[in-house]
């Protein structure tokens, strides 16, 4: 059978929900691999809307969302730490999560008093290519994000940069021109991504790809040269479409999005990055099919968290090879507002979602709030645009919900999906610690049969058997704002046998925890506290998180070292300081008698130079002080 007729039926099962979590993942990490090495087997519109999403429904937490997807793996030379950390991009595949990001921006603007209106946006055409940092002496790999490949023979193969504008100008892209691979290059290559691998290669270059070099069509891009939109937030808001089909069409490569950031820098510094982006930056990919489907009706679903969520009901539609017959709104507040009821015509995506999401309702009809929880008939409270149900220890749809999410978290296992749990539950299991008490014989008295019973003996030895990691274990428990991220940013401060004694100071100290963040843990910590401590009777086999004074005092040189950073940098100042604390340093704001080093960037006023020269403070570049950290 050719890769096409099997993607064609696995794209099937993925539409149809029959692929199980398990298969589904492994093809996305198979699928996202052959990409990364230049040969895709499947398009980026079914990466992107059809097998993405249905990972993100059904694994959140899958680490393809999580971290930085190594790009330019395969080579032979050792692993160089990039001059700056090179992280992905957040993704938007509607202008509802637009402007849900700019709801972040505004908010994060208001945290530090800068006006809403005087956020700035710069746009660019998101390339196609292969990523690559240009520091002037040599060109890496994206790699893991922080340690890429040294590719610089693609500079000593001949590739020019973009504009003629010269090496050293950071992170970008190897693209060919569009028009260039049209008439020269479609008939050897598969897609543009295959002919940009080849050029990367270490093998010898091909007779057209050197070519391609030589006719300057393929070509190095540094993100800084290229064309933008650049205006205030409201003219975002108000020309949305305008602007990203003019910037689609600003260059002759090949463009898969429009990519958006604030360049205020406080602002940016405000927001930070986690693992895999920039929050002040988002991608936007379009969705090219949409249908216009009727809503029968609105049904109300309760979520984990007591959230509950409209699910509409509607004509059955046939949008891009699968009949969709119910969607998604986000929230009650759209339910509200947009007028979402029975009789209203809404726009629906193609998606891969096994319950597709609705992006917009474009007719409305008189809508129904349900007034109690439909779970366990409590009534229900808004919390700002969601509607809730707040009995949360003894609302069924809850209970069921957390014990599903925490095998769904640990990923280590098989088989406690929402069917078993469902069963379980009406044999009276309300606690995870419960489940691991059953035996073969209890499951085989609630009516799952002999097999299976042994089968979900085997994958529940197998979820505390199997390592994991601790932020994953303690993520699982579904604590409010105690994400996988937060949970191991946590333990890179505290180990998990001292988390249930923090004080609520000590959790804010922490480096990304803001107080309201670090008042809910508290109370969340203690809730699952009886819970945990039974569990621990299982012996999970947990892979322990370093700390960060354990790393920092295992070695580096510059532990303990006072350093100032100053002027403007290559690389992102959060990154770096980030960093620095990582080794032990401490980084100041300005230059005493008692530091050691300043880190020089560009444009740096002479008073700091001069202060620094007063009191004898080594002064550094950036690029050496990059070395230097590398050792
Ligand atoms: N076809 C497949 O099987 C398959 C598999 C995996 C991934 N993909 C594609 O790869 C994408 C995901 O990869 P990712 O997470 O590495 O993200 P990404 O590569 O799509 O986006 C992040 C990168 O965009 C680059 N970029 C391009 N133009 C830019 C600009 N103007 N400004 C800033 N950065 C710019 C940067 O190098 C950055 O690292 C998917 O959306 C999909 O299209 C396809
Ligand atoms: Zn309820």
């Amino acid at each position: 059978m050719s890769q096409q007729a099997i993607n064609q039926i696995i794209r099937q099962e993925v539409l149809a929900g029959d692929l199980s979590d398990q298969d589904l993942a492994q093809f996305c990490e198979l699928a996202n691999a052959a990409y990364r090495d230049g040969n895709p087997i499947i398009t980026d519109q079914d990466y992107d809307f059809v097998y993405l999403p249905a990972l993100k429904q059904r694994l959140p937490e899958h680490s393809l969302f999580q971290v930085v997807e190594p790009e330019g793996q395969g080579f032979s030379e050792e692993k160089v730490l990039l001059p700056e950390a090179m992280l992905s991009t957040d993704k938007a595949y509607s202008w509802h999560e637009i402007q849900k990001w700019i709801e972040r921006l505004e908010k994060s603007a208001t945290d530090i008093n800068l006006a809403i209106q005087s956020i700035q946006i710069k746009a660019t055409p998101k390339l196609d290519g292969f990523a690559g940092f240009d520091d002037g002496a040599r060109l890496y790999t994206r790699g893991d994000g922080k340690k890429g490949s040294d590719i610089s023979r693609v500079f000593a193969r001949g590739l020019q940069v973009y504009n003629d504008s010269g090496r050293g100008q950071g992170a970008g892209e190897i693209v060919i021109k569009q028009s260039y691979f049209q008439t020269h290059l479609a008939d050897s290559f598969e897609y543009p991504r295959n002919f940009q691998a080849s050029l990367i290669k270490e093998k010898a270059l091909d007779k057209k790809a050197q070519q391609a070099i030589n006719d300057k069509a393929a070509l190095f891009v540094p993100f800084v040269q290229l064309p933008t939109w650049q205006g205030e937030i409201g003219e975002l808001i108000e020309q949305f479409e305008t602007i990203v089909a003019e910037v689609l069409a600003m260059v002759d490569f090949d463009v898969d999005g429009v990519v958006f950031e604030a360049t205020n820098e406080a602002l940016k510094t405000q927001m930070g990055a986690n693992r895999k982006f920039h929050r002040w930056q988002i991608a936007f990919k379009e969705n090219k099919d949409k249908a216009q489907v009727k809503v029968l009706s609105v049904t109300p679903q309760v979520g984990r968290t007591g959230k509950i969520t409209p699910v509409a009901e509607l004509e059955p539609t046939l949008l891009s090879g699968a009949t969709i017959v119910r969607a998604t709104g986000h929230h009650y507040g759209l339910v509200k507002e947009q007028g979402l009821g029975a009789g209203s015509v809404i726009e629906l995506t193609r998606s891969g979602l096994v319950i597709p999401k609705i992006n917009q309702v474009l007719q409305s009809a008189p809508v129904d709030i349900p007034a109690i929880c439909p779970s366990c008939t409590a009534p229900l409270q808004w919390e700002a645009d969601f509607l809730m149900c707040v009995n949360h220890a003894l609302c069924p749809a809850q209970v069921i919900g957390k014990m599903e999410y925490f095998f769904k978290i640990l990923a280590n296992n098989d088989g406690f999906g929402i069917a078993t749990i469902e069963k379980l539950y009406e044999h009276g299991i309300r606690k995870i610690s419960q489940i691991y008490q059953l035996d073969h014989s209890a499951l085989v008295a609630m009516g799952f049969g002999d097999k299976t019973s042994k089968n979900l003996m085997h994958q529940l030895r197998r979820s505390h058997t199997e390592q994991i990691e601790d932020w994953r274990f303690l993520a699982a428990f579904g604590m409010a704002r105690m994400g996988t991220g937060n949970c191991e940013n946590l333990l890179k401060a505290y180990a998990l046998k001292e988390v249930f004694d923090l004080s609520l100071a000590e959790i804010s100290a922490i480096d990304g925890f803001a107080e309201l963040s670090a008042k809910m843990i508290v109370v969340g910590l203690q809730a699952i506290r009886a819970e945990f401590d039974v569990l621990q009777h299982y012996q999970f086999n947990l892979e322990i998180t370093r700390l960060d004074t354990d790393i920092a005092q295992s070695s580096h040189a510059l532990f303990g070292k006072k350093i100032v950073f100053t002027g403007k940098m290559i690389g992102s100042r959060e990154v770096m300081k980030k960093q620095a604390k990582t080794l032990g340093m401490q980084v100041l704001s300005s230059v005493t008698g008692k530091t050691n080093y300043l880190i020089i960037g560009e444009n740096v006023g002479p008073k700091k130079i001069e202060n620094a020269q007063k009191f004898g403070v080594e002064i550094v570049k950036e690029l050496d002080y990059m070395a230097m950290i590398a050792q």
